[in-house]
């Protein structure tokens, strides 16, 4: 595969069934049609080397050849066809290159990379991955998802598990990208659903279910409302890693109370999916409903913050609508489902408090649209100088937006 390649993915809201979602209960999520990460792939200055370039965390990192040949001698090939589960044994050789990284967020972004890397393209030199996103990166908005769907399908394709051309992505494609971008989020925050890495892969709304047997069950939910709502990040840092161990101690220690409450927020996410299905004045009510109970079911699992109740205080006490967090809590973002009649005023009000007063920011961004995709590589060699600056620290998510984003931006994207 000739290089340079650039590749694309969403982020997402969950709507209803955040953390029950990993236990096997229905949850419903629609990509972010204007928060996206991107993802450059081009030739490294030096050929012995790969190069990682992510500004967005401030991570630069080059590893030798010699350095990725040492760790596939002690990996058995077959070690990393297994898709599904992290394999122990590859997991364990990466630690060599990734010790040096514990403790920080560069840590979970290198180990994704890595153990994705190795699985689809082996220990080939000479390239350099660079990562922007639009998105805020930790917030609950799936950037991990997003960063592990644009490496599936690029290091699918480099690696030569997908087709080289231009052709738009089948059906078989999107599979393998799905499949490989969750053993990416496995990388990150150990036992993934699924929901984030599906949508982003995807794109559009979803009804999805994990199964015991470790399958999923998934609907497009295809007519998805454009609800409205306003989606507020605290910008409060947390780790979806940590914040999924928790939930998973709490139902250790407390099983016969905790169950009933995931089995609740899977009833409320299967009945939330059935309403938005078919939004009518008449039910729009019973939506807000779902989100005020899936918020209270989400706060008895101890995954809310303060800076979340503050979102929810300030939209409460202006009568403006229903909140509830969203992604994995601990801080990062909130929605607020707008409660009919509410003022674009006082919408905007609203805003100001939490901007002005708080610090937090709000986004304005329409829910479904296209999920991942990539610019035919012909395109971006042609358009390198003009595609390449975008990528580096100082270029900001307006600027990747006017550019890149698909269906506004400069490029078509195949998808
Ligand atoms: N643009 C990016 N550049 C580098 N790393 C990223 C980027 N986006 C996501 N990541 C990785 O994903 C991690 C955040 O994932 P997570 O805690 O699941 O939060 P969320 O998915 O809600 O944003 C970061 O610590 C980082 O390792
Ligand atoms: C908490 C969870 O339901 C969503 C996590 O989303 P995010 O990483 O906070 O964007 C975990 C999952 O479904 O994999
Ligand atoms: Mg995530």
């Amino acid at each position: 595969m000739s290089l340079p390649l650039l590749t694309s993915a969403p982020g997402k809201v969950i709507i209803f069934g955040e953390h029950s979602a990993v236990f096997n209960e229905p949850a419903v999520a629609a990509s972010v049609s204007a928060l996206r990460t991107y993802l450059l792939v081009s030739a490294a200055q030096n050929p012995e080397v790969i190069e990682l370039d992510f500004p967005d965390i401030g991570f630069d990192k080059q590893w030798s050849g010699e350095a990725l040949a040492a760790i596939s001698a002690g990996v058995q090939p077959e070690a990393v066809t297994d898709s599904r589960e992290l394999n122990a044994e590859l997991s364990n050789a990466l630690e060599s290159l990734l010790q040096p990284l514990s403790g920080s967020l560069h840590y979970q972004a290198a180990y994704c990379f890595l153990y994705m890397y190795f699985s689809l393209c082996g220990t080939r030199t000479g390239v350099k991955f660079t990562v922007k996103s639009s998105l805020p990166i930790g917030a609950g908005l799936g950037s991990s998802a997003s960063l592990a769907v644009c490496l599936a399908l690029a290091l699918g394709k480099l690696g030569g598990h997908l087709k080289h051309g231009s052709e738009a992505l089948t059906k078989e494609d999107l599979g393998f990208v799905n499949k490989w971008s969750f053993i990416g989020e496995k990388c990150i925050h150990g036992t993934p659903s699924g929901i984030d890495n599906m949508v982003a892969t995807y794109g559009s709304a979803v009804l999805f279910q994990r199964l015991p047997s470790g399958d999923t069950k998934s609907e497009q939910i295809l007519s998805f409302p454009q609800i409205p709502m306003v989606l507020t990040n605290t910008r409060i840092p947390r780790s979806t890693k940590v914040l999924v161990a928790g939930v998973k101690d709490l139902i250790t220690r407390q099983p016969e109370i905790m169950k009933p409450i995931l089995e609740s927020m899977g009833v409320v996410a299967s009945n939330g999916a059935q309403i938005l299905s078919q939004l009518t004045d008449a039910n729009y009510a019973s939506l807000c409903e779902l989100i005020r109970v899936n918020h209270g079911l989400l706060v008895a699992l101890g995954v809310s913050h303060p800076g979340l109740e503050l979102i929810k205080s300030v939209g409460d006490s202006m009568s403006i609508g229903h909140t509830k967090l969203t992604g994995a809590g601990g801080g990062g973002c909130a929605l607020t489902l707008l409660s009919p009649g509410v003022t674009p005023e006082e919408v905007e009000k609203f805003k100001h408090t939490l901007e002005s007063e708080h610090n937090y920011k709000t986004y304005t961004t329409g829910l479904g649209g296209p999920g991942c995709g990539y610019i035919a590589p012909e395109v971006v060699q042609q358009s390198f100088s003009a595609i390449e600056p975008l990528f580096r620290k100082d270029s900001t998510a307006a600027d990747l937006n006017k550019v890149l984003l698909p269906g506004s931006g400069s490029f078509e994207w195949v998808h």
